[in-house]
């Protein structure tokens, strides 16, 4: 059974988005969004703002159309660490295969059954489950049973320490990060220990960066931004949760265990292997072994429980030979989302739904500012706002936001249509088009976009911000690794960018040619009528 892909990991991809909301609030309150828990839980926390529907692309259709991003400005210090250092006690190196193989054994001495595949060392992905017979098209493969899948439902090793966080109301992610830390910590005594000790001790994500590696390598790209949200969000959801609950049971969580470097830790796992399981009523779960599988984004089948056989399974959507890698997709997800969750880049041109955020804003000059910033407000969205472009095309939302930008006082009875169609609020059957600002709003956004590839061609010629000087041999090929990462980002995005200042400069040239040729039929029409009089 193959399903929308967005389900596959949707948590990361929801997650994604609702870390996009202005300003900083702690992922408990992101988080609440996703469950039902989280109505219990906003009475610890702020609430949540919803967010603009989705959105639709317009000239060309597009698959994954996604919601409009609000702009943030995040302020937080620069750190001025060399780089991350895990201290965490507990997991592998991400390339190991001897916990992974320790971690098969106790699978299937604890009700997996016999499988099709083994993890192995892989070209894309460093282990990955691989084929070991010919497997078809539309197999089903896993049968993960329950019973092995980590839930906010899963029995607490420490029974206290859970029922501390039940009362609390705490959602599913920061309780299923606060699980993994207190099962971690418990080593041996934990049913999970052989499955945490497979789990890679720094999780590959953007979680992992500095602030001066995401200002250095990131400096053109909206994912920085994201990351820095990101990072700001955990720390504030560790904060909320020492304050409210670890700081009052020290016996039940203890500083040396629960701190902000155990809580990236897991919510660097969570970001990177949690699952919503739709069968389950959309339950977040870990699944050990299924987690073992790489992303493609060239298939487009993802987990799901099997009520027949019940267990966790996936169907295949192509056929494997003995020793190819079996992958399934996490979603429909951009280059830049995939960096900030699972730490890497697909080969550029092979992300279908690659896109890169382009940010368009009101100017401050503008006569009718104020009027157009109450407009925007009134639909939820501010003054500056980022849309995806995807090399297909662009949203019609964000053709709704620049028409804003650039219309004329006189047009201010239309402000607010602008402003709705912007946010994807229209009452309107039709799209909103508006001729006589066609070629301003075209030219407006090739600015833009102009602007945007001058900051990437920047970075890309190594004009960016320079690498502070380390003769440390560990640091160089750290530093080797994330520029890497970020130049086939950065060239990833650019390419989008390119192909859609191509679009709009054609356009452009239509509209021009159009109207010399509207002009001179007039200007020999008003030949023909002097010749005449
Ligand atoms: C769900 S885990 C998959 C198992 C993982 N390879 C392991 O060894 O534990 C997700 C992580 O796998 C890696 N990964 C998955 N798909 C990948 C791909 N297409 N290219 C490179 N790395 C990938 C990334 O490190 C990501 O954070």
């Amino acid at each position: 059974m193959i399903r929308v892909p967005d389900e596959i990991y949707p948590c990361l991809a929801l997650d994604a988005d609702k870390l996009q909301v202005q300003g900083h609030r702690p992922l408990a309150v992101v988080l609440a969004m996703v469950d039902i828990s989280s109505a219990i839980f906003t009475s610890l926390l702020p609430k949540f703002p919803n967010l603009p529907s989705r959105s639709h692309f317009s000239c060309f259709t597009a698959a994954s159309a996604r919601a409009v991003y609000p702009l943030t400005r995040c302020s937080i210090s620069a750190d001025p660490r060399p780089a991350e250092t895990s201290t965490i006690p507990w997991g592998c190196e991400i390339e190991s295969l001897e916990s992974a193989s320790v971690l098969q054994q106790w699978l299937s001495g604890s009700g997996l059954p016999p499988q099709k595949m083994a993890i192995r060392r892989v070209d894309v992905g460093e282990r990955g489950l691989v084929a070991l017979k010919n497997i078809r098209k539309g197999e089903k493969l896993l049968f993960v049973p329950p019973s092995l899948v980590m839930t906010s439902d899963s029995e607490w090793t420490c029974t206290q320490a859970g029922d501390v966080m039940r009362r609390n109301c705490v959602p599913d992610w920061p309780l299923l990060a606060t699980y993994l830390i207190s099962e971690a910590s418990l080593m041996e005594s934990s049913r999970w220990s052989r499955y945490i000790s497979a789990l890679p001790r720094q999780p590959y994500s953007l979680l992992y960066w500095t602030r001066l590696e995401l200002d250095m390598y990131l400096v053109a790209s909206a994912i920085r931004e994201r990351a820095i949200e990101r990072v700001l969000d955990v720390t504030g959801t560790y904060n909320d949760l020492r304050d409210r609950i670890f700081s009052k049971r020290p016996s039940l969580f203890p500083q040396e265990t629960f701190n902000l470097e155990a809580f990236k830790w897991s919510f660097g796992i969570l970001f990177s292997r949690l699952v919503r399981l739709p069968s389950m009523g959309g339950k977040v779960a870990l699944v050990p072994w299924a987690d073992m599988l790489n992303h493609s984004s060239e298939v487009e089948t993802f987990l799901d429980y099997d009520k027949s056989s019940k267990g966790i399974v996936f169907t295949t959507d192509r056929q494997y030979q003995p020793g190819e890698q079996v992958f399934i997709s996490y979603g429909q997800k951009s280059n830049g989302e995939l960096l900030l969750s699972y730490g890497f880049v697909p080969k550029d041109g092979t992300n279908p739904n690659d896109s890169v955020e382009l940010s368009l804003s009101l100017k401050k000059s503008d006569k009718c500012y104020k009027e157009k910033v109450e407009a925007l407000r009134k639909y939820g969205l501010s003054m500056c706002q980022r849309f995806p472009l995807q090399i297909f095309g662009w949203p019609i939302e964000m053709m709704a936001y620049a028409y804003l930008v650039v219309s004329p006082p006189e047009m201010n009875q239309r402000f607010d249509e602008m402003a709705a169609a912007a946010a994807s609020k229209s009452t309107a059957k039709e799209r909103i088009k508006y001729p006589e600002l066609e070629e301003q709003t075209l030219q407006y956004i090739l600015n833009c976009c102009e602007s945007s590839i001058s900051k990437y061609t920047k970075f890309l010629e190594g004009g960016g911000p320079l690498d502070p000087i380390t003769i440390d041999v560990k640091q160089v090929n750290r530093r080797l690794m994330l520029k890497q990462l970020a130049v086939d980002l950065c060239t990833s995005e650019r390419r989008i960018l390119f192909r859609a200042q191509y679009i709009l400069r054609r356009r452009l040239q239509d509209i021009k040619s159009g109207e010399l040729r509207a002009l001179s039929i007039f200007n020999g029409f008003r030949k023909l009528f002097k010749q005449s009089s």
